[in-house]
């Protein structure tokens, strides 16, 4: 994608292969990318390294015929080894700063923003995006602090120019709000990926994402 905006992607696809409800992982990631996904992290928690490593060069090399950029969650080593755009980092995880130490050809720097005084933080400050984690709490990740909700998000818009992701059980019905509030970014896990029609529910979204604008 040809543009001036570092942070240009509107709908983040993370994955979880439990979510896909035995169908094939790939084709459902395929599907969502022909449906409007313009952003993808690869986040299967259960996965050793090296599986882990496996299914993400698989996975570029799908989203690559797509032009669609691939995040690694958590696994700097991978994310270094596979080519892919760019890393997603929690509290617990490497810090933003030894990243940016350690892999220059990082595009793409995501943290999840968990706490208000966080913002100011080398973590959020070397961020390329900061994610509201969560958005709304979510079955799909328990071991979570704050739940931001729509209050949140006008909130942290007020505070900060980053580009600013929201996470956590966003569907098509609270797409537009979450973006009428100040979301430039919705991330999505399971309201995609166990769809019956991944690919209608992604164009669904996007569609929310665009008009409300
Ligand atoms: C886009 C996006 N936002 C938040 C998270 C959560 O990251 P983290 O807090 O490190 O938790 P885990 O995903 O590692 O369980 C994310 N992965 N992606
Ligand atoms: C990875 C992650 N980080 C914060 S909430 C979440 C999971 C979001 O999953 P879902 O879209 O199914 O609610
Ligand atoms: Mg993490």
């Amino acid at each position: 994608m040809k543009t001036n905006n570092p942070f240009p992607y509107r709908l983040y696809l993370v994955t979880d292969e439990k979510a896909c409800l035995g169908r094939d992982f790939f084709q459902v990631v395929e599907a969502a990318v022909k449906g409007g996904v313009d952003l993808v992290q690869i986040r299967e928690k259960e996965l050793p390294e090296a599986a882990f490593l496996e299914k993400t060069l698989r996975l570029r090399e799908l989203l690559d015929r797509y032009g669609v950029p691939l995040i690694v969650n958590d696994h700097l080593g991978v994310a270094q080894q596979s080519g892919v755009a760019g890393i997603h980092v929690g509290n617990s995880d490497v810090a933003p700063q030894q990243i940016r130490e350690a892999w220059a050809g990082c595009g793409i720097l995501g943290y999840s923003l968990e706490d208000e005084a966080h913002l100011q933080s080398p973590h959020a400050q070397l961020a390329d995006y900061v994610a509201l984690s969560p958005v709304f709490a979510t079955p799909t990740k328990t071991d979570t602090i704050t739940e931001w909700g729509l209050e949140g998000v006008r909130r942290i818009r007020n505070l900060t120019t980053k580009p600013l992701v929201a996470i956590g059980r966003v569907s098509a019905e609270n797409a537009t709000d979450l973006v009428t509030a100040g979301a430039d970014c919705l991330a999505v896990v399971s309201a995609i990926l166990s769809a019956p029609d991944p690919a209608r529910v992604a164009e669904d979204i996007r569609n929310q994402i665009e008009k409300a604008l």
